[in-house]
């Protein structure tokens, strides 16, 4: 049976669609008052995974309104000159948020670039201080993959209150977040990561299993409990059978699909509610911006008719 005709798959296509109508709306408002949304994007090397996103990233924001440019710089290229570029990025007017594709080359610090984005542009949530906000329950401007999960969750119609739920990968991007917000949301979640020693005993117990590794088909049938809802994050690129290039998450689908009642196509999953997040995030900072600058300026100050 194809993801199209199972109603066990949980499709993020109708849900990414939702989002970037909604965000559409917005955009055209915001540039009829003067405000145009822009998003940047940073790329450092070479990545499959993040060639995927960043590709969507530019479709869909054309789709929604919101400018696009992606800047690319060699796996050479020193934290300095990147810290540099991002300071100019940052006080740029026409620049309404900043997104740092991951991973970054290993001789840069990644948690230095994500602190030089300014928190009013950090359209992921991944600096300090936005990332503190979801600790606190304001989860408005969330890092995108973690609240594209939750989102995908929520569309099984499960009550998240008490939920048993594993999470398999801890990284700040998604895996932690992921945590914070299904704790705020009243779930009672547990952590798997590297040093876990049975994965399969913790993801076993699980109501929802959320999986971010980077290992295609880690999670097999016997790892989950039946009736389960299996939120697959993973991007990975893979050869087929046919020798061409295509995309796999982390769990074995084929086989996990006849346990649980609720598992999310890769692709087709969370990826496309990743991208609309995102550009739902650049309107959230933008408003944050224009909040700001209307109260120092008044409203009589527009972008535009500078
Ligand atoms: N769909 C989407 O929108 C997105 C998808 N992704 C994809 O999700 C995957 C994970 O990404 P990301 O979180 O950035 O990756 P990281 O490599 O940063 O994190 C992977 C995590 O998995 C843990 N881990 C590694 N091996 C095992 C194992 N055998 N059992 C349990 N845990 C393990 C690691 O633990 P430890 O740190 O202890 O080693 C780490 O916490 C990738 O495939 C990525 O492409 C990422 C972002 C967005
Ligand atoms: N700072 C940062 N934040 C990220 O969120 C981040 C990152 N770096 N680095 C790379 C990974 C990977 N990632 C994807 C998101 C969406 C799709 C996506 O749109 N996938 C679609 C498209 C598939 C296709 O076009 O073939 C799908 O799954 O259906 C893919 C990959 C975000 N990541």
């Amino acid at each position: 049976m194809s993801p199209s005709d199972d109603s066990r798959y949980l499709k993020g296509g109708p849900v990414a669609q939702r989002i970037i109508a909604a965000v559409r709306e917005d955009a055209a408002i915001a540039k009829a008052e003067g405000f145009p949304p822009k998003l940047i994007s940073i790329t450092v090397g070479d990545t499959d995974a993040v060639d995927v996103y960043v590709r969507n990233q530019r479709a869909k924001a054309q789709l929604a309104g919101i400018d696009f440019e992606e800047r690319r710089f060699p796996a050479t290229i020193t934290a300095g000159e990147l810290e540099a570029a991002i300071h100019g990025l940052n006080a740029d007017p026409r620049v309404t948020g900043i997104i740092i594709q991951r991973p970054v080359p290993a001789h840069i610090p990644i948690k230095t670039l994500q602190a030089a984005v300014h928190p009013l542009k950090d359209v992921e949530g991944m600096h300090p201080a936005s990332i503190g906000n979801i600790v606190y329950n304001q989860l408005d401007l969330a890092p995108c993959t973690a609240a594209a999960s939750v989102e995908l969750l929520r569309e099984t119609g499960l009550d998240l209150k008490g939920l048993e739920v594993v999470i398999v990968g801890h990284s700040e991007i998604v895996g932690k977040p992921i945590a914070f917000l299904l704790m705020s949301e009243g779930a009672t979640v547990t952590v798997c990561h590297h040093m876990t020693r049975s994965v399969a005993a913790h993801a076993r117990r699980a109501d929802a299993l959320f999986v971010a590794v980077g290992k295609p088909r880690l999670i097999k049938a016997d790892m989950v409990k039946p009736g389960a809802a299996v939120i697959d994050i993973g991007i990975n690129s893979e050869i087929g059978p046919d020798g061409t290039s295509r995309i796999v998450g982390d769990v074995d689908t084929e086989s996990v699909r006849e346990v649980a009642s609720w598992i999310t196509p890769v692709p087709g999953g969370v990826g496309p509610i990743t991208v609309a997040i995102l550009l739902r995030n650049t309107m959230v900072a933008l408003s944050r911006q224009r909040a700001l600058y209307e109260a120092t300026y008044g409203t009589a100050g527009r972008l535009a008719a500078e």
